[in-house]
């Protein structure tokens, strides 16, 4: 069965990324991490919770054996605008000293979260440290970070789906959508 925006009912503005779309883009980027880490060792290290899906999904399309684990981190910040604080909730359960680290992420939207976390993994000694993110919005793409990997650079718009939340809901969606906006006040 096939979900779409009218399975939503109006809680969904449009569908932006298909699930044939996201399948694509992965098995584009994981041949490309696949090439970049071949004959190596590689931890692949998921943000909480929004990145599960990307996590799982890119994990399975990847022919090299990788180990897997995740952190829990939360920013701080006004209402909406996140601060650049961020709180570890949950940590590596391994050292990470001399590995090969991938940070694979749902989405960068100010950046504030993966600069903290490339300053803090990076601090620990890696052999290296990269990202792969799904999604990337116009105001990350200002900020010099260095990300290797970006499935779709998208609008400014709030997305969900494919782990992506609002209110903790919409996690579950196959597909990365825009919402309504009577779902969010607007
Ligand atoms: O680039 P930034 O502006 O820092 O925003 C991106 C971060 O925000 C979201 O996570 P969130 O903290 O909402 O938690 P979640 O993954 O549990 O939904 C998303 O999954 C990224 O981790
Ligand atoms: N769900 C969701 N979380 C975000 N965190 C930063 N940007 C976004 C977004 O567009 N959608
Ligand atoms: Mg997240």
């Amino acid at each position: 069965m096939r979900v779409d925006a009218k399975d939503m009912g109006t809680d969904l503005k449009s569908v932006l990324i298909t699930k044939e779309e996201i399948d694509a883009k992965l098995a584009e980027l994981a041949a490309k991490v696949d090439a970049e880490y071949a004959g190596k060792d590689l931890l692949i290290v998921g943000v909480l919770k929004g990145a599960v899906m990307v996590m799982a999904d890119l994990a399975r399309a990847l022919s090299t054996p990788v180990t897997m684990d995740w952190m829990a981190v939360s920013s701080y910040g006004a209402g909406t605008q996140s601060s650049g604080v961020v709180r570890i909730l949950k940590d590596l359960d391994t050292d990470i000293k001399g590995k090969h680290v991938l940070i694979v992420e749902d989405i960068i939207d100010s950046g504030l979260t993966l600069s903290w976390l490339l300053s803090n993994l990076g601090s620990r000694e890696p052999a290296s440290l990269e990202v792969c993110t799904l999604l990337r919005k116009p105001e990350a793409a200002k900020v010099a970070i260095d990300v290797k990997w970006i499935g779709f650079d998208i609008p400014n718009e709030f997305v969900v789906g494919y782990g992506l939340d609002f209110a903790e809901k919409y996690r579950n969606l196959p597909f990365v959508g825009t919402l309504a906006p009577h779902v969010y006040g607007g």
